[in-house]
Formats: C-alpha cells, structure tokens, sequence
C-alpha cells in the first residue's frame, strides 16, 4: 500500500496557535495507517522569506512552499488541509516585515512608492505576498460549505442569541445609483481561444499597455467594468449628509485584503472624503511625509510624527474637528479609539455585514454603545443584497436559530473566477481616456471611456469551472432534496452570460432531477430567508464574491459562528483541499491568548476537514484504516457536541487546548471500541483508558496554565518552541500524545 500524505498547512495568527497543540495529536493518531502528516509553511511570513532567497543565510532561506502546493493540486492525489492565513494589507505587510528584520533577517523595507528599478523589482516581489494571495493558488477547484449535519442539529438544540428587529429599525444599507462595477460592466464570451490585450489611449492620443498576452480560451467569459471615482466620492459624501441627518452611525463594508488592488482605494476614497477638512488644509503636508489614504487613518497617524509638534498638533485638532461635524463613525475597537477608517484589513466585509444583522443593525459606536447604522456597500453587485435582509427582518423580526432553515453554497470559485481573479488585470487610471480590450486579430472586445483615478478591471471565468459548479449544485441538491438557488441578475450582463451556461449544462447534469430556481441576489436571498423561516433548507448556488459573503452570513446567523463550517473543495484534477471553517484567522482571539493565556479559537472546522480529508482518502485509495479513522473521528465529533466541549469564552474554563484534548478522548474511545481494524482497536484501547483516567488530571494541568500573560516572541513568526510550550502545558496529555509518536 502506498503511503498517502496530508499536507496540514502552517499559517498565522489564532489557527496558527491551535495546530501547535491539535497536529501532534493528529500525529500520534495517524502513525502506522500508511497516512503521513507533512506540514508546509504559508504563513505571511513564510511567504515574505521565500520571495528573498537572495538576501538571506542558508539556515534563514525557506522554500517557495505555495508554489509547491499549488502544483500539488494538480495532482489527483493531493489531499491539503488549509487552515485560513492572513490576506495581508499593506499595514499588516509592513509589520510583519519589521518583525522579520528584527529577528535577523535581511529583508529590504516595502517601498511604497518605488522611487527607482530596484525599488520596483522589491515592490513587485512584495506583491506576490500581499492580499489573496494563497487561496486563489490553492482553490484549483469549486466551493463546497456547509454546515455538518450535526453542527446544525447542536445549534438549533442550543440557539446562540441574535438581536432583535423591528419594523421601525432605521438601519439600512447604501450603495452607488450609478458609475460602479455593477452599472459599467461588460461581457463577452470568447469564441475562440485568443490572446487579449488591455490598451489605454489618453485624450491627448498617447497609448499605453496595461496588459497584453492575455490567454483566453474557448467559451471563457471576459468581464470588463469600471468603478467611476468621481461617482464614488459623491456617494460617500451623500451617504455622510445622510448618516448625519438620520442620526445613524457611519459604516463602510468593502474587501480590502482580498480585492488588493481596487478596495484599498475605494477605502482611501472613503477615508479622504470623510476627512476631507484635513486633506483640503494640509494635503501638502501629508503628500510630504507619505501618507496615503488607501492604509487608513493608523497610517496617517504613524507617519505625521515625522511632522514638527506644531503642525502635528494641528493636523490632529483638525481631525478632532472633523469628527464633530461628521456623523458618528463606526468602531472597531472603542477602548482603542480604533475607527472603521483606521486600516484597510479592519475592513471586511464578509465578517462584518452578518455581525451587524446579528446586532439588530448596530455597530459599536465611539462611547462604546450600540448604534444603529448606514452601512455603505459602494457596489450595487453585492450591498442591494445585504439591504434586502435588512429589510426582511425589519418585515418578519429576526431569525430563529433555534428553527431555521440551513443556507449551505456552491460557490463558483475554480482557476482565479470572477473578481478575485482580477488583481492582475485591475488597474487605476493615469489620465483621461479609453480603455480598449482587443483579441489577437486587432477585433475589439468592448471599451470604457474613464477618467483619472477610475479603477478598471477585467474579470474572467473559464468554461470547465462554470460546468464543474453546475454540476456540484446539482450533486448537492440531490443529496440533500434541498432546492439549488442560483444568484444570477439577468440585468448584470457577467451575470446574463453566466444565465446562459447554467441553462445549457442542466440538463445534461441531471438538472431535471432537482428543484432550481434562478433568481437575482435580492430574490434569491429573499427567497432563501423566506425558506429558512418554514425551516426549511436551499443552497445558495453563487459567484466567487457572493460565495464569500454568504459563507460569513448564514453560518453566523445559523450557528453564531462561521468557525464551525465544512469547507471543501474537490479539486478539478481529483485531489481534495479541505478548508477549515469559512472564517478568518482571528486577531483578537491572539490579543486574548497573549494578554492571558486563554485561546478562544473553535477548532471544529479543523476537526471537520480531517473527517472530509479521511473520508477523501478513503473513497480514492485502497487504504481501509482511513476508512475507520474518518467514521471514528465523526463519531468523536458527534459527542463532542452533545457533550458542548468546544472552547468557553471565559478564562477557568476549557479553552482550545481542553478541546483537543476531548475530542482526542472521544476519538480514541471510538476507535477502542470499533471492531473493522483489529489493529487500531488494540493500539487504542490503551490510549483510551489513560485519557479516560487522567481525565481530572489533564483538565487541572490545561486551566492551571491560564490567567497570566504569553510571551511568545513574535506575532508574525513565534518562536517555535515558545508557541509549542504554550499550547501544550498538559504534561500529561503531552505523555500519552508522546508515547504514541
Ligand atoms: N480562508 C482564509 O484564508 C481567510 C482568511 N482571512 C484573513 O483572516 C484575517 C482576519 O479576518 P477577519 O475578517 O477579521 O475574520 P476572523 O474570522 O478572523 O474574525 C472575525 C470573527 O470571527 C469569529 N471566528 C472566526 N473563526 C473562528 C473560530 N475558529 N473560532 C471562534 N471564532 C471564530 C470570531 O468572532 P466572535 O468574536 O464574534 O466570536 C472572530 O473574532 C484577515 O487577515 C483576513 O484576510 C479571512 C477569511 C478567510
Ligand atoms: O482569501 C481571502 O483573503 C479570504 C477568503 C475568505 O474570506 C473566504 O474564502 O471565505
Ligand atoms: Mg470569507
């Protein structure tokens, strides 16, 4: 029998702390099944290290491992468990590279603004690491998430609470009448392979590349659109007037870390108009000492100390100023006085649209109170959606976690589709002109008359995704009896051609077995939410932004929590990546563990990518024991729930830590007690009793450790055994993982 290898990826941040404790189980667990457990390192700052092989001492010089992995999922025998790693902002970006500077390593500073070919070449190489860059290489496949059967039967047994609404809720969402991505955009689907070029001609009849040797295939759509800034900006100052006068509080929802180049600056264009008093009085000032909107309101403050104090402190009343003739402004963190505008990465839209519906429309304002809010969603592609939820529950009250429906999603997301493929081909316009899209004969594609500082982008979708997602809609459908809703608006012309596809491949997917409906995201969504109040179920079948956001927004309405999703993606090739949750990688959740010991991290959707990868490997290989490992390990899932040992919120009670270590009792347990592998049962039967035994002991050994402070000598790249000895205090759990290995 051939060996079979999990690749378990190293990442950063709360999932990042939890598999220093959860892998050597999974480890010990697996040793002797012909399945090996190899770590590979994405972290932000792995992947920093890797871009500069050049600069750095044979024991600092790490390997390009993305680049790795993504090769290995073309391969039909990849199986990859991937753990959410940072979509880096610049911000964060330049931190982690401080932190790596101070721990030896000769990495060059980010250059903002490259101001010579050097420069340039380090700024490019940057740009590999920056944003979204791992998950469009690794998801060489469609989305899969849901909601395990028996996460959503503990979450209706033991509802989490969701904040209540009424029709007289003022909140509501806002975006653009017209100028976005959505009103500009267009599509057209190639009619033969081709090679695309992106030309830009200046009023004054200059001509610039923006891209060429653009390689499309048969049957691929090409999307291009334009986001009209001067249209944008006036929407936000709209939107402040009317926060102001309806007495909400301000919000902006977009994906700067994922959507790098084009959300950054709709962000900075929300920061500049906002404080518009204080760019208009000392923009030379600013422009002098480097600041730029697009990295917030942290940046500015970070770079006016070079300023001298007087004109520091004046910057500073002016921004005091500003605040008192403007709306109340959304919070992220009120103790800190850290604003919606204060850095892009704060800024994310999946993860903060439902935590407001689960608020009853509220966002935390600066006194630290609930408020009701504007939330502005500039792209009339997504925010329309968001407002009809809103809506629906100012209509019907809030949803009932303890009845409702499940929303799982099918999302379309294979080889870099739709918008989170288009970093490449998003640009920001120089000047005045005409952006030109033209095939390989010299025939145009369309254009878009733009202006400077309009953000273009082409987005595409190739035809082999678009038939594997139509027919993974209508495999989920078939298992579960639930309806497929596709989110399709016949009026966004990407969308008209997507229509078009999906009704000529369901059929011959077996399309007449199942119950679809295509609808436009504002009818879909409602049409959903009108289901789950009957209780009853439909999958949400979506584009790669709406798999997204919907991925956040029902499991946080459902379940509380996103964590607790099964996330997988059948690679195209045969291989199975399995995510683990939906969710990010929780900051703050580090902030806690640092400040006192206590991780609040759910391991669970690690737990579920496991039984998926299990399962996987048992489906394409010959190998029996994955088979028991993946059935035991559900079954140890199972009454992990029933018995509620997923981690508490509060210190003096089990944390992530404690977590593993039941679900590695339960475990254990059910492969002691399962009779297919004689082998396992008498490896295990052992391992059971003394993790049953020890059972008070482990738990004492787990809390003694909480309640006071973490070092573990650095955020970006811990020290290995620091994190190591933090996550593990148990020195009995330690002996009997241990003694396994
Ligand atoms: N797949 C990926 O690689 C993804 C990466 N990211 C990245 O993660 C970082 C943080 O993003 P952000 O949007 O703030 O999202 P996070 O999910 O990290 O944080 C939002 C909140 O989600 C909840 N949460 C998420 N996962 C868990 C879990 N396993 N256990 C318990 N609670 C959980 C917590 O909410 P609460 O306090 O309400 O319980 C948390 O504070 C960014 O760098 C972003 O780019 C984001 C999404 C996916
Ligand atoms: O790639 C990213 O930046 C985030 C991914 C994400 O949020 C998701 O897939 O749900
Ligand atoms: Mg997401």
């Amino acid at each position: 029998m051939a060996q079979q290898k999990i690749i378990w990826t190293r990442i950063d941040e709360a999932p990042a702390l939890a598999s220093y404790s959860f892998l050597p189980i999974v480890e010990a667990f697996t040793r002797g099944t012909g399945i090996d457990v190899e770590t590979s390192d994405i972290s932000l700052a792995g992947r920093i290290l890797a871009q500069f092989p050049d600069r750095l001492g044979d024991d600092q010089r790490i390997p390009d491992k993305l680049a790795e992995l993504g090769e290995l999922t073309q391969h039909a025998d990849a199986a990859i468990i991937k753990l959410p790693n940072i979509s880096a902002s610049v911000p964060q970006l330049k931190a982690a590279i401080k932190e790596l500077q101070e721990k030896g390593y000769d990495i060059p500073d980010y250059p903002e603004k490259p101001a010579n070919p050097e420069e340039e070449e380090i700024q490019a190489r940057y740009a590999r690491v920056l944003g979204s860059a791992v998950n469009p290489v690794l998801r060489e496949g469609n989305s899969d998430r849901r909601a395990p059967l028996s996460v959503k039967a503990f979450a209706k047994k033991n509802p989490h609470r969701l904040g209540e609404w009424t029709s007289d809720n003022k909140a509501r969402v806002a975006s653009m009448e017209g100028g976005d991505f959505y009103g500009n955009e267009k599509s057209v689907v190639a009619r033969a392979d081709s090679t695309l070029t992106i030309t830009f001609r200046g009023e004054d009849g200059s001509e610039k590349v923006l891209k060429d040797g653009l390689g499309v295939l048969e049957g691929e759509i090409v999307d291009g659109t334009v986001m009209d800034v001067s249209a944008l900006q006036s929407f936000y100052r709209d939107q402040i007037e009317a926060a102001k006068s309806e007495d909400l509080l301000l919000s902006l929802h977009l994906k700067a870390t994922m959507m790098k180049v084009s959300d950054p600056v709709m962000f900075g264009h929300g920061v500049k108009v906002f404080f518009s008093d204080v760019f208009d009085e000392f923009g030379d000032d600013l422009e002098a000492v480097g600041v730029n909107p697009n990295l917030g309101l942290g940046d500015l403050y970070s770079k006016i100390e070079k300023l001298d104090a007087d004109k520091k402190a004046r910057i500073e009343d002016a921004i005091t100023k500003q605040y008192e003739s403007r709306p109340r402004l959304a919070m992220v963190d009120s103790d800190k006085g850290i604003t919606n505008l204060h850095a892009p990465n704060d800024v994310i839209i999946d993860a903060s649209m439902p935590v407001v519906i689960r608020d009853s429309g509220q966002m935390w304002n600066a006194d630290g109170n609930l408020q009701q809010t504007l939330a502005m969603v500039p792209d009339r592609s997504y925010g329309p959606m968001y407002e009809a939820v809103f809506e629906d529950c100012k209509k019907n009250g809030a949803l009932d976690p303890a009845t409702m429906g499940s929303v799982p999603n099918v999302g379309l997301m294979a080889q870099k589709a739709e918008e989170y493929g288009s970093h490449p081909t998003t640009f920001v316009m120089d000047a005045d002109g005409t952006v030109t899209v033209t095939d390989q004969d010299g025939a145009k594609l369309y254009d878009h008359e733009v202006h400077q500082g309009d953000i273009w982008r082409m987005s595409r979708v190739r035809d082999i995704p678009v038939r594997n997602w139509v027919e993974l809609a209508v495999t989920r459908a078939k298992a579960t009896g639930a309806p497929a809703v596709f989110f399709l608006d016949e009026l966004r012309a990407h969308d008209a051609n997507v229509i078009e596809k999906v009704k000529a491949y369901l059929p011959e997917a077996g399309g007449d077995e199942i119950e679809y409906v295509i609808k436009s995201p504002v009818d879909a969504i409602t049409y959903c939410l009108e289901r789950c109040r009957r209780g009853e179920d439909s999958i949400s079948v979506t584009g790669n932004v709406l798999r997204d956001y919907l991925t956040d927004l029902f499991p946080i309405l459902e379940l509380g929590t996103s964590a607790k999703m099964l996330s997988v993606v059948p690679l195209l090739n045969g291989g199975g990546l399995f995510e683990t949750g939906a969710g990010g990688s929780a900051p703050k959740h580090v902030q806690q563990f640092l400040k006192e010991n206590y991780l609040r991290w759910d391991s669970l959707g690690e737990f579920s990518a496991l039984g998926a990868c299990f399962e996987h490997i048992a489906q394409t290989t010959d190998n029996a024991k994955a088979k028991v490992l993946g059935e035991t390990l559900d079954s140890a899932i199972g009454r992990f729930l029933d018995d509620n040992k997923s981690p508490a919120r509060k210190l003096g009670q089990i944390d992530n830590r404690g977590s593993h270590y039941y679900l590695a009792l339960y475990w254990a347990q059910a492969l002691a007690a399962q009779d297919d592998d004689a082998d396992l049962k008498k490896r295990f039967e052992p391992v059971a009793a003394q993790l049953t035994e020890n059972e008070q002991k482990i738990n004492d050994e787990l809390i003694a450790a909480q309640g006071k402070p973490v070092d573990l000598d650095g955020y970006y790249r811990p020290d290995e055994e620091k994190a190591a000895a933090a996550m593990r205090p148990s020195a009995t759990l330690n002996g009997i993982i241990d003694a396994m290995r």
